[in-house]
């Protein structure tokens, strides 16, 4: 008898562990689709004609890229690319896309890129795979620069959906006066991000490390608070892009895709 309870009680427990991961396999099925519906519709809204082009980083720009691949393969595109990280390096090469770089390139068309939140008024949030100087450098030579995301990231007010701060990077040895400041400054709790698969802080591409500020006012005007920082010796860029971004496209898990304008001009 006890032996028929704990039989019954394993494979309820297992049904419900299957049920479980099945589930959260469908979540995660549906974040990676809206990705890829958003990446995809930016690309072919995007890239009309041979085109000198920004490529992001982050997981969602790696659809973005596989979608580029395929229409220079079909379309013959002419399309010269420019990385924004160690990474989207790396995606350019696998995809046997031509590479370019600013100093050959200085104007790009379009620049294609992940964020970590969208609010209400375009600002963004990036740098969570603190990639954000290069990206940020190379937005600010596109003549349009545009947001790829998932339902996830599409928020009213910075602070709302994600929590893990504005990234801030900063030239190593400053860091702890860095820190001091902005928490003097602005309040909230300014963390040294730390790697994960080695021991000590994470190092950027370009050899500093970064700060993830948890604010707690999300009143501020984040422009101003942009500069603000930037005036702060061994700040290098924030993560901070205001009135940068010109279209943002949220992928749904419906499969369709929400469209956000901005005044974005960055060139
Ligand atoms: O800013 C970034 C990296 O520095 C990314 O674009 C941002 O973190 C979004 O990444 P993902 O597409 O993986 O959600």
């Amino acid at each position: 008898m006890l032996l028929k309870v704990y039989a019954t009680a394993i494979l309820k427990h297992s049904g419900a562990i299957r049920k479980y991961s099945q589930c959260n396999s469908n979540a995660k099925m549906s974040l990676e689709e809206a990705k890829q519906f958003a990446a995809r519709r930016a690309v072919d809204e995007y890239i009309k004609k041979d085109c000198i082009f920004g490529v992001g980083s982050g997981s969602t720009v790696v659809y973005a890229v596989q979608r580029l691949a395929e229409r220079v393969e079909t379309e013959n595109l002419k399309v010269t690319c420019i990385p924004t990280s160690f990474q989207s390096k790396q995606l350019i090469i696998k995809h046997k896309l031509t590479l370019g770089e600013l100093e050959t390139h200085p104007v790009i068309d379009v620049t294609i890129d992940g964020a970590d939140e969208v609010d209400a008024e375009m600002t963004l949030i990036k740098g969570g795979g603190g990639c954000l100087l290069q990206e940020k450098i190379v937005a600010s030579c596109s003549k349009k620069f545009v947001v790829i995301a998932d339902y996830t990231k599409d928020s009213v007010k910075l602070g709302d959906r994600y929590k893990k701060g504005i990234p801030i990077e900063v030239v190593p040895m400053a860091y702890v006066p860095v820190q001091n400041k902005i928490q003097a400054l602005y309040g909230g709790e300014v963390k040294l991000r730390k790697a994960v698969a080695k021991a000590g802080p994470v190092v950027t591409d370009n050899g500093n490390f970064i700060l993830d500020w948890i604010f707690t006012d999300q009143d501020l005007k984040w422009d101003k608070v942009d500069n603000h920082l930037k005036m702060i010796p061994g700040v290098v860029e924030t993560g901070l892009f205001v009135r940068m971004c010109e279209k943002a496209y949220f992928g749904q898990p419906e499969g369709n895709v929400i469209e956000r304008f901005g005044i974005g001009t960055v060139l």
